[in-house]
């Protein structure tokens, strides 16, 4: 997929940016996986302490998407690890955003994919299976629907109601 800028996007896009149809999310994350640059579609998740839905969707394929996790900024465990970054990459997902903590980092930093997440953690989560899928979240200053686009490189995030063109 042709990387766009999110730099050049800003510059180029500043009545999207007005609107609020473009959005650029606050630099919370760190950077993890393979892909220091990723774009697609978003899938929305919203869970706490609890990555059962996470491992639900990435066993769905991923068609280029992005996996975008409102974990309510938790830092007490970990929702995506080493064996989810695998079968997230295995699936065809573009990347992972998590608004929350991730561990297997070095497994993580192998895989081909995106993932950007708060901090590394090495408790694992809980798994009750609770939370909401495809809904309307709100993270890192932004709000972000299911279905919008994402596209993330070394400069940060953005996000937009539609697919940007070059
Ligand atoms: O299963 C979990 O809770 C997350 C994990 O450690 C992994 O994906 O390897």
């Amino acid at each position: 997929m042709a990387a766009i800028a999110t730099a050049e996007a800003c510059d180029s896009n500043a009545a999207l940016l007005a609107s609020g149809d473009l959005r650029v999310l606050q630099p919370i994350f760190q950077v993890y996986g393979q892909c220091r640059a990723f774009s697609g579609p978003i899938v929305t998740l919203k869970v706490f302490e609890d990555n059962v839905l996470v491992r639900e969707l990435l066993e769905t394929r991923g068609e280029g998407r992005v996996l975008v996790i409102d974990g309510g900024g938790s830092m007490r465990c970990a929702l995506v690890g080493g064996n989810l970054g695998q079968l997230a990459q295995n699936m065809g997902w573009a990347g992972i955003v998590v608004n929350g903590c991730i561990r297997d980092i070095d497994e993580i930093n192998g895989c081909d994919i995106g993932v950007r997440a708060l901090a590394s953690h090495p408790q694992k989560s809980n798994k009750r299976g609770i939370g909401e899928k495809h809904i309307p979240i709100h993270i890192a200053g932004a709000l972000i629907r299911n279905g919008e686009w994402l596209y993330a490189d070394s400069d940060g995030i953005l996000v937009s109601k539609s697919e940007l063109s070059i």
